[in-house]
């Protein structure tokens, strides 16, 4: 469908709709002078346009058929964008590389309705902007495919594992790493049975595959790996743009369009876009789990971990809320035998098996929506003094259990580079980390000790509670992808498993003694 023209709006009129310029600017928490200008400029900065969708007359179209009429020193883009701006947007293609630019500005200020010339896909966010570049893997309708929250994830390695971490559920994933696809894809990489994560963004377009790794020939380009996921892909769009923009005005809801008969409808992509709930308040991590089996896959050959303690392998019950595999081998090649339940097992489920340790796991969602049902059964595993570990989601969740609470992070961590301190050694260590949400540190009791914290941004990244022989870290130990500089907290678990059969065998026998 061709998207309509928008009305031609400019920005008095709008600001007369929304009450006044004195009215807009008190409610924007700017100055009259700053008003002044995007009179001046002929546009309104697009951080404010939450503000005046607010205002009934308003609208997206008005907002986005903006024009700027003339540059102002606040407004004008740098000069490389405007120089792409102008330039018009012909993809090339050369040497079988498909790499186009993207050549609409990178400046959400003209975000704009009108498809351009080449362009085969947008990505559009809540706050109006629109870019256009070149989608691959699998189409969606011309209003897009499934509306997620868009993140960014800095990993320069691994983009296999993180597309098919189960924790992505319901996020589209801007790669910084601008080379993505270039070693293929392969049957062991995966992190979980499929892809999760709603999408894909990248700067420059998937090359074929180049690499030993690669499975299938052909088939294992990310590309058609891709449509086989049923997920679609954006190429040739300003990942630093995007990145800048979510590092400075927090978590967006987005949408890729990628239809097959070529033409985004832009205004019900939007809609859509705004419609959407987000992450907050949602239960993903109940529904994320696969059926109960047991697991016995240890980590690949050749991998260096610790020694794995001897004695009868440990009987753990993996609670799985969206878990990935990675974990599994490491409580394996870390002496555990693994039975692995849904997430939202009864607490006689779980005992039914007789667990010396329960794992707590990684996965999507908002943890106080998944909380609501787990948090009972986690507070009787902890009055049976069964030692805990969790990861990421199952920190949070055992946060929650032990009287906490998480908050939604203005910026999420997500990438395999991230500085951790062990406050009790002082250690730090770089970790794969992938969370939205963050324990909020002044909300837990006196007895639980906070354990761990980023250097990036001073969030809480591990806790722990001596008296129910319970921990857990907001990091990824087991990496897939990212540095294993904390591998050993798997030891962690075993070493307090093994201490609880020790004390359990001593008073088995002390009352004879
Ligand atoms: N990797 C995870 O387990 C993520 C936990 C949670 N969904 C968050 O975004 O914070």
């Amino acid at each position: 469908m061709e998207p309509e023209n928008p009305p031609m709006q400019d920005v008095d009129s709008i600001i007369t709709a929304a009450g006044g310029a004195a009215h807009v600017a008190r409610l924007a928490g700017v100055g009259s002078e700053a008003v002044r200008k995007w009179r001046q400029s002929g546009a309104i900065p697009a951080k404010h346009w939450p503000l005046f969708l607010s205002f009934p007359g308003v609208n997206m179209a008005m907002l986005t058929a903006l024009a700027p009429r003339q540059k102002s020193t606040t407004l004008r883009p740098k000069p490389l964008q405007a120089q792409r701006a102008a330039t018009p947007p012909a993809p090339s293609t050369h040497h079988g590389k498909d790499r186009m630019t993207q050549r609409t500005t990178p400046n959400h200020l003209r975000a704009n309705l009108h498809q351009p010339a080449g362009a085969t896909a947008a990505l559009i966010l809540a706050d109006g902007t629109v870019l256009w570049g070149r989608g691959f893997g699998a189409y969606t309708p011309a209003e897009g495919g499934q509306v997620a929250e868009l993140c960014f994830c800095t990993a320069m390695s691994g983009y296999q594992e993180t597309l098919t971490d189960p924790s992505f559920t319901g996020q589209i994933i801007t790669f910084t790493f601008p080379h993505i696809g270039n070693t293929g894809t392969n049957a062991e990489d995966h992190e979980a049975s499929h892809m999760l994560a709603a999408g894909m963004v990248v700067k420059d377009m998937v090359t074929e595959p180049s690499s030993w790794r690669n499975e299938g020939g052909a088939e294992g380009d990310l590309r058609a790996w891709l449509t086989r996921q049923g997920k679609p892909g954006i190429a040739g769009l300003d990942t630093r743009f995007i990145t800048r923009l979510l590092r400075d005005h927090g978590p967006q809801s987005a949408v890729i369009a990628y239809p097959a008969e070529g033409q985004v409808d832009v205004k019900s992509a939007l809609e859509r876009v705004r419609l959407w709930e987000g992450l907050e308040g949602a239960d993903l991590g109940s529904q994320a789990a696969r059926p109960a089996r047991s697991w016995d896959k240890g980590r690949w050959e050749g991998f260096i971990m610790p020694k794995a303690p001897t004695g009868t392998p440990r009987r753990v019950v993996a609670l799985d809320f969206g878990a990935k595999d990675n974990i599994l081998r490491s409580l394996v090649s870390a002496g555990c035998a693994v039975q692995v339940l849904p997430g939202t097992a009864s607490f006689e489920d779980i005992m039914a098996q007789a667990p010396e340790g329960v794992f707590l796991s990684n996965g999507p969602g908002d943890p106080a929506a998944t909380g609501v049902k787990v948090v009972p059964v986690l507070k009787k595993l902890l009055e049976s003094a069964i030692p805990l570990f969790g990861i990421c989601l199952g920190h949070q969740l055992l946060a929650h259990a032990l009287g906490g609470k998480t908050t939604k992070m203005a910026r999420g961590h997500h990438g395999a580079n991230q500085p951790v301190k062990d406050l009790a050694t002082g250690r730090v260590e770089i970790t794969s980390q992938n969370h939205g949400f963050a324990v909020d540190e002044a909300s837990l009791p006196a007895d639980v000790v906070v354990t761990h914290r980023s250097l990036f941004d001073g969030t809480n990244e591990g806790i722990a509670s001596p008296r129910h022989k319970a921990f857990s870290v907001q990091y990824h130990p087991e990496a897939s992808p990212g540095p294993t500089d904390s591998q050993h907290l798997f030891q962690r678990f075993v070493a307090n498993i093994d201490a609880a059969r020790a004390a359990r065998a001593n008073t088995q026998t002390s009352p004879n003694t």
